[in-house]
């Protein structure tokens, strides 16, 4: 078992990773606790859910089980409210624990939940997605979609601890194993050339979730996110790095329809994107453009972004928390590992649109993969 501390001005906690995990939540639940949620959805509830409760109750606490619909389209006010309803229909108080088993849409939901139930309980995090277990559950990010804008509604909230089992993996389609890479490949896009250059050569690997060398992308993920979030837990500089692709990224989510691409999968190409806007005003090298562009292909994510129109991109565009006074910040590198946030002239984000942008047949590029 590795761990890696997450250290925020409100406190500590720790990241657990290894195989089993999901066995031993009992040490994870705080004693004065007065009862569990256990909030998950169908697939990973079908999965995981009775083993998961039965682990809980060994604390001897009660084990309450709400199950949420699945999906990046229930991510909203509506679907958030069905934990409420559940929380109070039972009577959960003050010092109840929400647990999140599941991927980043439930652990962004439960966080969210437990930020504002009776204005904040504790939530731990048992991430069951790749890409939950390198970024979502990690940093106390919460939130729900609005129609206009993605995450557009939330808290920074922490939860006591997360834990990662590494056996739930094998369960995982292999789309959104490709979508929890794109977000490992960020790590070392924006701050670690070295960790970047380790993927390119175990790109396979991952893929194929080896797992010495997913255990590896996992722990260095989890690491440098939570060396950020501990200098700049609130967003006021460095951590919008973090953020990498994602202006374009999330556009892409908002504007096909919330769950038509994955979150990863729009982030990877998203990064393609950046760093051709990079290339234009921040001085990255072509050569490293093609190793982005390669990467985001090795670890089977699409390339082409889908044609909204440039008037609808920016628009879209326009609708992130880096946004100030009407004015887009990007996230830009200089060097693969090197990276900062700026604006950029809009005739060089048109030109990278057009550039980028194409008609894309989704099924046809992940399949492309195998
Ligand atoms: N808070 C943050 O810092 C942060 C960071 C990155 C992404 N996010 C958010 O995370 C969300 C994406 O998360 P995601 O990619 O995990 O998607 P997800 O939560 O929708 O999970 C993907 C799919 O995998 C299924 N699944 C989960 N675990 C499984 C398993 N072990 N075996 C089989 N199927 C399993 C789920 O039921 C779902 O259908 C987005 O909403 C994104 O905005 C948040
Ligand atoms: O933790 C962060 O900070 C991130 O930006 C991580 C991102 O991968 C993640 O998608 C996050 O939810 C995006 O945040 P947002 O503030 O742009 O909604
Ligand atoms: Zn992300």
């Amino acid at each position: 078992m590795q761990e890696v501390a997450v250290q925020t001005p409100g406190g500590s906690y720790p990241i657990h990773i290894g195989p089993g995990r999901l066995d031993a939540l009992t040490a994870s639940v705080p004693a004065d606790v007065t009862a569990i949620a256990l909030v998950t959805n169908p697939v990973v509830g079908g999965l995981y859910g009775e083993r998961v409760a039965r682990a809980l109750a060994a604390s001897g606490k009660r084990v309450l089980r709400i199950e949420l619909p699945d999906g990046e389209a229930h991510k909203d006010w509506s679907t958030l409210n069905l934990i409420f309803d559940a929380l109070l229909e039972n009577r959960l108080d003050r010092r109840c624990l929400l647990v999140a088993l599941g991927g980043g849409v439930i652990g962004d939901m439960v966080g969210f939940a437990a930020a504002v139930y009776m204005r904040g309980v504790r939530f731990l995090q048992v991430p069951t997605t790749l890409l939950a277990q390198v970024d979502s559950s990690v940093g106390g990010k919460t939130a729900v979609n609005h129609p206009l804008g993605k995450n557009m509604v939330g808290a920074f909230y922490q939860p006591v601890g997360v834990e990662i089992d590494t056996d739930v993996l094998r369960t995982l389609p292999r789309r959104e194993v490709a979508a929890g890479l794109a977000e490992v490949i960020k790590y070392g896009m924006i701050l670690d050339a070295d960790f970047f250059a380790w993927c390119e050569a175990h790109a396979d690997a991952l893929g194929a979730l080896e797992p010495a060398a997913i255990a590896h992308a996992i722990a260095r993920s989890c690491q440098l996110k939570a060396e950020v979030v501990g200098r700049d837990e609130r967003e006021s500089g460095e951590r919008a790095l973090l953020n990498f692709g994602h202006t374009f990224g999330h556009a892409i989510e908002a504007g096909l329809g919330y769950g038509a691409w994955l979150h990863g999968e729009a982030v990877g190409c998203g990064m393609i994107q950046a760093a051709e806007l990079s290339a234009r005003v921040a001085g990255l090298p072509r050569a490293d453009v093609e190793r982005v562009r390669a990467l985001v292909r090795a670890i089977g994510c699409p390339e082409l972004a889908p044609d909204l129109g440039a008037e609808r991109w920016l628009s879209l565009m326009q609708v992130d928390k880096k946004t100030e006074g009407g004015q887009i910040r990007f996230v830009l590198l200089s060097a693969i590992g090197k990276s900062h946030t700026g604006p950029a002239p809009e005739a060089a984000v048109r030109e990278v649109l057009a550039a980028t942008c194409g008609k894309v047949d989704l099924a046809e590029a992940v399949a492309a993969h195998g």
